[in-house]
């Protein structure tokens, strides 16, 4: 099993690009991810990004674009380390560009409005019923084959078929689940830009993801527990945020989904009750309360019950997380 820390730094800054001459400011936000503590990979991010807080980016980049900020905090932390860092860097809110090893791409969050119903669940189900979403979207696209606006006319021409639309009326989309929208859009996006992965957002807990290995689905729950903080006995307790991640190559041909969202919450269930409103270190074995250390230990429990299981992520603050990852062959991120 490998273990991911991931952590966040935020800054303020100003600069002028060759691109849009006038001076304007930003509110940046820095996620990294690596094999590494979580204490390390925060202070070493820390020491790249904290002399540009209030800063003009111009006194450090003669072209400060987003591509270059992120290569080079990727770079610097990568020579640091001594290992690949992911690095995603947001200028703003729904625009970012995510650095991996040797790839870099532009990424662009979006969303559509549209009603459906899921025809192959069975009898009961609530997704049989005529519903609808506010379906979040996240995409990416080589960023040293196509630019940002590209990406964004590519989503727009798309979206115009999907915004306010009847879902299961659209040819391709007759059983609307969110395997078969980010596969619909993977084939349309894909004919017009290098993309790396599409994501959709059904809900705000569960989503699908499809890139060249094939389909990722995740269902995201929340615990509220006390954790062990120092050697002097003091507890402090966090709102953490769970993710799990299943992958596969195929879809089950008949439900057009991976596994129903609603079974992984239910296998997820009688772990959530050891975890919700408890203290960590009831747990008898889990020794070391840390992100990475939870989320093994998540691993562990799910993974005879969830064979397509190949992530966990645990979050105890929208600053602080880490992954544990079953397989390598998976990102769960790029
Ligand atoms: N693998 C998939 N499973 C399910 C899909 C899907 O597209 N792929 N879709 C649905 C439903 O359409 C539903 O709207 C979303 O499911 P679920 O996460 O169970 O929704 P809830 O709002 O009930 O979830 P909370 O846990 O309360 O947040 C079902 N499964």
């Amino acid at each position: 099993m490998t273990i991911e820390s991931i952590c966040c730094f935020n800054f303020e800054a100003a600069r002028t690009l060759s691109s849009v001459a006038s001076t304007h400011g930003h509110s940046f936000k820095v996620t990294a991810r690596a094999r590494v503590e979580q204490d390390v990979l925060e202070q070493s991010l820390a020491d790249v990004c904290q002399p540009w807080q209030m800063q003009d980016l111009n006194a450090f980049f003669s072209n400060p674009t987003d591509v270059l900020i992120a290569q080079h905090i990727a770079d610097t932390l990568q020579q640091q380390l001594g290992q690949v860092v992911k690095v995603e860097l947001r200028s703003s809110p729904d625009v970012w560009v995510a650095c991996t090893e040797n790839a870099i791409f532009h990424g662009l969050t979006a969303s559509f409005s549209a009603a459906h119903y899921l025809p192959n669940v069975p009898e009961g189900h609530q997704c049989g019923r005529l519903h609808g979403h506010g379906f979040k979207v996240k995409l990416w696209a080589d960023a040293r084959l196509s630019d940002a606006s590209a990406l964004e006319k590519a989503w727009l021409d798309v979206r115009a078929q999907l915004h306010h639309a009847y879902l299961n009326h659209i040819e391709g989309l007759e059983n609307p689940t969110s395997e078969h929208l980010t596969e619909w859009l993977w084939q349309r996006l894909g004919a017009a830009l290098p993309m790396r992965a599409v994501e959709v957002f059904e809900t705000s807990t569960a989503g699908s993801r499809r890139d060249a290995s094939g389909f990722t689905i995740w269902k995201e729950l929340r615990f509220e527990a006390a954790c062990p903080f120092d050697d002097a006995g003091r507890y402090t307790g966090h709102s953490y945020l769970t993710r799990l991640y299943l992958h596969g190559s195929q879809l089950d041909v008949h439900a057009g989904w991976l596994r129903d969202f609603a079974e992984v919450k239910a296998i997820f269930k009688p772990i959530y009750q050891q975890l919700d409103h408890y203290a960590l270190d009831c747990i008898s074995d889990l020794s070391t309360y840390d992100n990475g250390s939870l989320a093994a230990w998540l691993v562990g429990q799910l993974n005879d019950t969830l064979p397509e299981l190949r992530a966990v992520e645990v979050f105890e603050s929208e600053q602080r997380g880490a992954a544990a990852y079953v397989q390598r062959s998976c990102d769960v991120h790029c």
